[in-house]
This record gives structure tokens, sequence and C-alpha cells, in this order.
């Protein structure tokens, strides 16, 4: 394997933080049926409840973990501003966040900008060129990516959807028959093929930044796509919004992966599925002063699909089916893709009525809330 400089984390915080209380799935025990079938229960009141959830076992090792770590971090220590400019993502016009985002481009509050850098790889990692400090690595990114694909087995289970359809469709990689009635095993697992890695790296901020944003670094939201994984990492940060609008911390497990749903999730779902409004502070004392390096995979269907909800699943059958819109004026990915991504910490956004300090625009006639 080619050499990538390592990085060292700092320990965990010793501060006593008001950490949400999140299950940890623990896919060891999905090697049958009976295991896979509890989890799948454990995952779907996590997914209904707090939006949050910890997998642990999920087959990379530490040191695998820490070495996605160090590839990670080539992107932005090895690549010069240049070369940095050249792969600059261009989101607010393309819709897309392949390749960088630049610090200082989004509006966090009072006239701050944003001090996080980050690089967007699509699952196919030669759909685009690269950094070359990148380019040794990009088989391990690749790689890194297809490993992803677990969770959405325990996610259909929750819909009560057979299993080995699941299995048999992690081999799937058509995305042409998306007219007329699309599964949801399609939808959801499709998605695998076709979404992106990121890494997100969080630069410590001035004290006039701090104090014009409450400590806000990236404002409350929920993540546009299905499926959001993220390798847990020591420097806390990371809030939830729990049940009674109070922000939790989300607590580092050592070589677990974080997984939230998404809005397409909960599009999908009917509402089954939450999709969890987070948020990124400062650290705390302990830990402030250090870059913060952040590793996601983010899942997102194909283009084509219409997200309407997925009326087949017995689950939704029984409990219902809430819509956020008509089935008849159901986006596709790639209208809400594009329309949000580009206006994310580019647009204007409106105070809420009720004068609770929560923001607003409205995005495919979706009503779309950001929490400072
Ligand atoms: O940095 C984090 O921990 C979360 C980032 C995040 O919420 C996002 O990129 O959507
Ligand atoms: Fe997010």
């Amino acid at each position: 394997m080619p050499p990538a400089p390592r990085r060292i984390n700092p320990p965990p915080t010793r501060e006593k933080l008001d950490y949400a209380d999140m299950a940890v799935i623990d896919l060891s025990k999905a090697q049958d049926a009976k295991g896979r079938a509890d989890l799948a229960i454990q995952v779907s009141e996590a997914m209904q409840t707090l939006g949050f959830l910890y997998v642990i076992n999920h087959g990379y090792t530490s040191s695998q973990t820490e070495r996605i770590f160090d590839i990670a971090d080539v992107l932005f220590s090895c690549v010069d501003s240049d070369e940095k400019r050249l792969y600059a993502a261009n989101t607010k016009v393309t819709g897309s966040h392949q390749g960088y985002k630049p610090r200082q481009s989004w509006h966090i509050n009072n006239g701050v900008q944003d001090q996080l850098e980050h690089y967007a790889i699509h699952r196919n990692v030669t759909m685009r060129q690269h950094p070359e400090a990148i380019r040794p690595f990009l088989n391990e990114i690749e790689a890194f990516a297809r490993h992803t694909h677990f969770n959405l087995r325990l996610l259909a289970l929750g819909l009560e959807l057979p299993e080995e359809t699941l299995v048999n469709l992690h081999g799937f990689s058509s995305v042409g028959e998306t007219q007329g009635k699309i599964s949801f095993l399609r939808q959801v697992v499709l998605p695998y093929l076709l979404d992106k890695a990121r890494f997100i790296k969080y630069y410590p901020r001035s004290e006039d930044d701090e104090l014009k944003t409450k400590n806000v670094w990236l404002k409350g939201h929920t993540d546009i796509g299905s499926i959001t994984v993220l390798y847990s990492q020591p420097i806390a940060a990371l809030q939830m919004l729990g049940q009674g609008g109070k922000w939790k911390w989300v607590k580092h497990i050592e070589n677990a992966v974080i997984i939230n749903a998404g809005d397409v999730m909960e599009f999908l779902s009917g509402g089954y599925y939450k999709a969890t409004i987070h948020r990124v502070v400062q650290p705390p004392v302990d830990q402030r002063n250090h870059t913060r390096l952040g590793v996601f995979y983010f899942a997102l269907p194909d283009d084509n699909v219409q997200l309407v909800p997925f009326i087949e699943s017995p689950v939704l059958q029984r409990v219902g089916i809430v819509r956020r819109y008509e089935d008849a004026d159901a986006p596709t990915t790639e209208a809400w893709r594009k329309s949000r991504t580009s206006a994310y910490g580019y647009t204007q956004l409106k105070a809420a009525d009720n004068g609770s300090g929560v923001e607003e625009e409205t995005i495919n006639g979706v009503l779309v809330k950001h929490y400072n």
C-alpha cells in the first residue's frame, strides 16, 4: 500500500457532556436470519425515534478505519491551494458536491462564513479527475465506498421486505428501469451503487466568529439523501436535536459508524424513518485548537427515481404513510439533490413566523428548516 502521512487525533474529551442515548447495532450478530431479524427491529426502532444509531463490528478493523482517515487527510494536507482550485466543485452552479468545497463558502450566521473544507468523490472514482496526491489511493477509496452496503439490508428488513431479495440485489447495477412502479428495494439498494464518499476538515475559528455564531460551526439541518454513514472520530462536536427540542452530543465510540436517515429516506418510507436534525458546534475546551477530520458516506438514489413512498411495505400499510407532497408532485432525486445542494449555505433564509429562531426555505415545494 502506498504510504500516507499518519494522522494522530487527540484523546476523547474528558468533559461531561449531555450525550444522546443511541442504540448500538452489533453487526457480528447478523450472521444468521434470526440475528438479522432482531437487529432489523432494533434499527427500525432507532430510526423511528432518535433517527441516529451506531453500528459496531461493521467489518473494518480499527487500523483499516485509521487508514481511511489518513488517506482523507491527504486531500487537505498534501494538495496546495492552486491545485485545490482546479478541482473545485462549484456546487452553487452544478448542484453537485464532487470535488472541493473551499473554506468560507457558506454563510453560517451574522455574516460569519464556515471554516470547513470538504472533498467528495463519487463511488465510481473514475468519473472525474482527482488531485495528483490522492491518485495512488483511489482503489482504497473505491473499496471503502463499496464496504458500506451493509446498513441497507437491515433498514429494508425493518420494513418487512424479503431479505434474500435484498442480498440478491447487491450486485444490481442497472439504473435504466425506473419507469412505472419502482420497488423500494431498488430505490434503497441502488443508492449504494451511485453515491459518494465525502471527507470534511474543520479548522478552529476565531473567538469573534465563535461569538457571532454562538459556537455553531455547521447549522442544524437534515441530510439531503437516503442514508448518511459517518465514521466515529474522537473530537466531540456533532449534536442531534433530541425529542423535546434539546441538543444532545453524539459520543465517540472507537471504530463505530454512526448512521442517520436523510430527507429522501423520510420521503421513501412515508415518514417512518426520520430525518433527524443535527449540527456541528465548537468542541469542548480540551479538544479545541485541533482540526477535526470527518469521513462520511452519503447515499442517494438514482437521479431518475421519483421520490414517492413505498406503498408495498406491509409495515407502511399498517402504520400509514405521511406524505410531504402529493405523489404526482414528487420530485426526482436529481431535482431534489440539485436544488437542495446548490441552495445550501448560499440562499438567504427566512426566519420562521413563530419566532422560534428556525430559518426556512422552500425546495421543490417542500419546506426545509435550518436550526441555529
Ligand atoms: O461533521 C459532522 O460530524 C457532521 C457533518 C454533517 O452533518 C454533514 O456534512 O451533513
Ligand atoms: Fe449532516
